[in-house]
């Protein structure tokens, strides 16, 4: 098994660092580009499995579009490759067939999609026989699952004849990506009637418009550097792509590590990370951004910084079990996280000191956050990180970039 170890860095840390794009926004640009028939200029594009594979799938002739362990990519590609009236399967991983997809399914087949599933009903994979429309104009979907599903339908609405009304049932989650996802959409001339009060979402029957598109950097990748500087003795970091009015809800992270010690400051290249003081403790609802529970829940752990977690259910069916990984791994580092009241609410806490010559071994569980997540704890004590290529899912460059402020060795262990 290949591991990296990372060590605490021997000098203070003083770094740029040019983030990965979005594969979020890539994602998105990437279906409104094909929905303008590939007439869009796109910049900046991703260089994140997820988003790689969405390239080569919305091109590639075969029948088999085999999205590895992209959530996005099983979804959009799904709605667009059902709504346009293509044959294919959609496949994944042995976990994204773990993964649910019959919302999305169910919703596709009221409109006159055709499609199967090939072995568990509910999940992945899924036969796409054609479409003949159905003239449904309104759907009722649940908000809580998936905000995926939204996006995916949202996407294809403008290609309906008589256009669509989504109500949205119950809690919303994730709801900054669906706004993410309403945004790109004007950009490429397509406008959504959203009534967040009435959780009613509607589009016309419309054209999207070829257009340049520059996608942001990674805000969610930018969680890790926050957690480096957090955690590091002596630290600032420029990130560079930032915008402070940013489509992405994980921009949420400058909010949070002002609690756990880091300051933002944005700059015309990015943001400027310094460190300040630390609160004792934090309670943080993560409904609008699942995907830095792990960041959060690791640092404060780290920090002896006691955390109340809510708003975070979706992470069970996400790459892994996410819940169950922090766990298991955070145990590793004297912490626990447990399920404090039955209304889902969590909480970290330090309940015993480790020693800092101990390197724990962290598993990642094919989850690229754990890997990013678990690392900064190298800024305090030498930490393994197992199966280190996990990365590559949305941010191929990290050890890379990490390596620019530490000293990083690759290990095969037996
Ligand atoms: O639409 C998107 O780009 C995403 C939505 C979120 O998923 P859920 O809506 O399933 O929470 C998030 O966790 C995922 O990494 C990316
Ligand atoms: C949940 C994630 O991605 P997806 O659902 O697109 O696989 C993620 O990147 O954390």
């Amino acid at each position: 098994m290949n591991a990296i170890l990372v060590q605490p860095p021997k000098s203070p840390v003083k770094a740029e660092i040019k983030l990965a794009a979005s594969k979020s926004e890539c994602n998105r640009a990437l279906i409104l580009h094909a929905l303008t028939h590939f007439k869009s200029e796109l910049t900046n594009i991703s260089e994140a499995r997820d988003s790689q594979t969405m390239q080569r799938l919305l091109h590639a002739q075969e029948e088999i579009a085999d999205v590895i362990d992209a959530g996005t990519t099983m979804r959009f590609l799904t709605a667009y490759f059902a709504i346009t009236g293509q044959k294919k399967i959609m496949t994944g991983t042995p976990r994204m067939c773990e993964r649910p997809i019959a919302l999305l399914v169910d919703a596709l087949r009221q409109l006159g999609a055709s499609i199967e599933y090939q072995k568990t009903v509910g999940y992945p994979p899924i036969m796409l026989n054609g479409f003949s429309y159905s003239g449904v104009n309104t759907l009722q979907i649940r908000g809580d699952v998936s905000s995926q599903y939204i996006s995916a339908l949202l996407m294809v609405a403008p290609l309906l004849p008589d256009g669509l009304h989504i109500e949205l049932v119950g809690e919303i989650g994730s709801r900054p990506y669906i706004e993410m996802t309403i945004e790109q959409m004007a950009a490429f001339g397509v406008e959504v009637q959203a009534d967040w009060t009435a959780k009613r979402l509607s589009v016309s029957h419309q054209n999207y418009q070829p257009q340049p598109y520059a996608i942001e950097s990674d805000w969610s990748g930018a969680s890790y550097w926050y957690s480096i500087v957090a955690l590091a003795e002596d630290a600032e970091i420029e990130l560079l792509g930032l915008k402070e009015e940013s489509l992405q809800g994980d921009s949420a992270i400058v909010d949070i590590m002002e609690h756990l010690g880091v300051r933002s400051t944005f700059t015309k290249r990015g943001v400027l990370l310094e460190k300040t003081t630390t609160a004792p403790s934090i309670g943080w609802d993560f409904t609008n951004c699942p995907d830095l529970a792990q960041t959060v829940a690791v640092c404060c752990a780290m920090k002896n910084i006691e955390l109340s977690m809510t708003g975070v259910e979706s992470l069970k069916i996400k790459e892994t079990d996410r819940i169950f990984a922090l766990q298991e791994e955070l145990k590793k580092l004297g912490a626990e996280l447990k399920e404090v009241e039955t209304n889902h609410r969590y909480e970290v806490t330090r309940v015993q000191t480790i020693s800092a010559e101990t390197t724990p071994s962290i598993h990642t569980y094919d989850d690229h956050r754990m890997a990013m997540a678990f690392a900064p704890v190298g800024m305090i004590q030498p930490i393994l990180i197992e199966e280190p290529g996990v990365v590559v899912k949305s941010y191929p460059t990290f050890w890379e970039h990490l390596g620019l402020i530490t000293t990083l060795e690759e290990l095969e262990l037996s």
